[in-house]
Order: C-alpha cells, then structure tokens, then sequence
C-alpha cells in the first residue's frame, strides 16, 4: 500500500496518470491536489472520482499550509505535474509561471523534506518525482538529441520556469540527499489536452469550421509521445529509477507542425465533414523566439528501465481524434467562456 500525491493531476497528464494508476495498482492510495486552473477539470476523472482509493482536494502547490497539512498524511511519493505549461501564454503573462512552476516546486519539496527527513537522512522507500519537459534544452537545428547532459538553454518563460524548479529539485538531491527524480517528456498528445495545444486545438478548430493558425512557415518540429506511454513511464520511474537521476522521455516521432495539421484535416475530411479542406489552413505570425526543433534521446530510460513508446503515432492520433470526436460535450464546455475570450487576444492580432 503506497500514497502517492498528485499535483495537478486534473491537468491533461495528470489526469491520465491517475486513470493508469488507479487501475494498475488496486492498493495504492492517490490524492490529487490541484488549484483548478482553467487548463484543469474534474470531468477528466468524471469515471475515477467514486473509487476509493481516490482522494480530490482543490489547492494551489504554493499554499504552504494546505500543502504541509496534506503531509500529515503518510505520503511516499509526490508526482509534480502541477504547472502552467502553455508557451504562449508564458509569452503573454510570465509572472505566474515563475510563481507555480517555481516556487510552488519549492513549497512542495520543504513540506515532503519536512515530513520525510529522519535524522540526517531520509525515511526509506520515499520519492519526489519532477515532470518536466524536453523545452529545457532548448532548440536543436536539422540533426542531433536532446540527451539528459544537454546543457540546459531554455527559451520561453516557461521553459525557463521550468528549468529553474529542475535545479532547485537538483539542489535538494545535491544539499540533502533528498530522493528525487527528474523526468523530461517531449510534446504529450491523447485524451483529455486543453485545446490551446496544437493537436487539440486543430480538431476542435476543423470541427468547428474555423481557420488553422499555423504559426511561421509550419516547419518547427515536435516528437509527439502519446499520454499513456509517457504514464507508463513515470510509473517505472517512480518505482525502479535511480535515485538523484534525470530521464528523457521521448515519442521517437519527429513531425513538423504542417505534417500534423494536414493529417487532422484529412481524417475529419474522410471521417466526419468532407467540406473540411486544407483551405483551412492559415499561415499566422510566428511565435516570439519560437524553438525550432525538440528531438529526445531516450537511450537511457530504455537501457536502465526498459521503457519505449509503445503507440505508434497513426494509431495514437487515430485514436486521439476519435476521442474528441466522441467527447464533444467536452470540447464544448471547455471552449467555452474564457477561452473565447482568450482564443481572441490569441489569435486576433496574428
Ligand atoms: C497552439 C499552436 C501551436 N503551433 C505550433 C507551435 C509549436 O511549434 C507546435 C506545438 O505547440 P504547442 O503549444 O502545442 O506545444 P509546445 O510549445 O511545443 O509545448 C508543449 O510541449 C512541451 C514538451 C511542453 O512542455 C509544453 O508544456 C507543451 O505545451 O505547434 C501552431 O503552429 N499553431 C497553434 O495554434
């Protein structure tokens, strides 16, 4: 029996994570804290949140006391997914990344330090698990990977935020000895993503008959990892990663931005609305210092752990699109309100 604490985990990978969880493992205790965000929604664990083993409690990973009244419970593991993740809005709003990427990292590793340090060391089988992000790197040109020694260069506000909470998350392993993990995930796709992100954003636009901002010339490239192999790998990980090590977690799936949107328009023109087309498409101004290519090596967590993205990408979008397909109340009670409000200070001005 384990209790594992999950931030964020209403987000798009947390929320995956929780399912996975819960279903493999039927001892283990999981209690998500999340702030509900707009990125974050109790309908994506509509079908988990009766199990008992599932606990919600709405909060923010910067409220010190909350956080610290949680570790009074027995808690082994925390999985870090908490974090403002969207590179536009980080361009748009900054401050708020630097807040709960950084130090809502802080706060949540001096509360588990406090209730796990023993003496000079830590309580045995105890384990802090950062999820972070390939963007950390920065960018690569036409050829090589991002290994776990790439220097960082991050780009973005967010990126840079999360680089930051990596090397405080470091600093605790380095000071304390604190048991920690870092894993680094390349661009996650599957149920349940916020429409502001390409994929998402893409079919709910085509369904919608609206234009498709591609931003640039359509040429950046992305390794597109789908949500449960990136699940599956956190769990092994959490459970058999070295303590104080970084993992790269990567799709092995490099595709231009323009790949993936004309393969959208294509399976909803052939499966669902023929009168959708490629006239859809629309060039829009690129993005400020926009990276140009991720790629992951992921030799490492193949080697030590014996991980690799199991999804291949057709059936992986095969799937995720016909997931909204399926799920377009969803879609609609997420594309409402706000994120009319912010699709137009978005995309209005491009
Ligand atoms: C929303 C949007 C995006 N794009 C382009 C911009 C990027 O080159 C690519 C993917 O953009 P997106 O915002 O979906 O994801 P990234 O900026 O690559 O970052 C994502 O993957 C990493 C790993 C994280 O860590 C981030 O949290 C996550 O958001 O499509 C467009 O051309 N048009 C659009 O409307």
């Amino acid at each position: 029996m384990k209790t594992i604490l999950v931030t964020g985990g209403a987000g798009f990978i947390g929320s995956n994570f929780i399912r996975y969880m819960l279903s493999k493992y039927k001892d283990y205790k999981i209690i998500n804290l999340d702030k509900l965000t707009y990125a974050g929604n109790l309908e994506n664990l509509k079908d988990v949140e009766d199990n008992p083993n599932y606990t919600f409690i709405k909060g923010d990973i910067c409220d010190k006391e909350l956080v610290e009244e949680i570790f009074s419970q027995d808690i082994d593991y925390v999985v870090n997914f908490a974090a403002e993740s969207h590179v536009d809005r980080s361009i748009m709003d900054p401050e708020i990344f630097v807040k709960t990427n950084v130090l809502g990292t802080v706060t949540l590793l001096n509360a588990a330090k406090k209730a796990w340090e023993e003496g000079d060391s830590f309580k045995e089988g105890k384990k802090f698990l950062q999820v972070s992000t390939d963007e950390v790197y920065g960018s690569l040109g036409e050829t090589g990977y991002f290994t776990e020694t790439t220097p960082l260069d991050p780009h973005s506000p967010y990126s840079s935020s999360k680089a930051a909470a990596d090397l405080i998350v470091k600093a605790y392993y380095d000071t304390y000895k604190m048991p920690v993990n870092i894993t680094r995930c390349s661009n996650n796709y599957g149920p349940y993503q916020f429409p502001e992100k390409l994929i998402p954003l893409m079919i709910n636009n085509c369904l919608n008959k609206k234009p498709l901002p591609v931003y640039g010339d359509g040429l950046n490239v992305r390794d597109w990892l789908y949500v449960e192999d990136h699940c599956k790998a956190i769990d092994l990980v959490l459970h058999k990663g070295r303590i104080g090590e970084i993992y790269n977690i990567g799709g092995n799936n490099e595709k231009t931005n323009i790949e993936i949107v004309k393969l959208i328009v294509a399976y909803i023109h052939d499966n669902v609305d023929p009168t959708v087309d490629e006239s859809l498409i629309t060039y829009v101004a690129d993005r400020k210092g926009h990276d140009r290519r991720y790629a992951i090596d992921a030799t490492k967590i193949k080697e030590e752990l014996g991980w690799y993205p199991e999804t291949k990408f057709e059936e992986g979008i095969k799937k995720t699109i016909e997931w909204y397909l399926k799920n377009r109340e969803w879609l609609k009670n997420v594309t409402s309100g706000e994120y009319q409000k912010y699709y137009e200070r978005m995309y209005s001005n491009r």
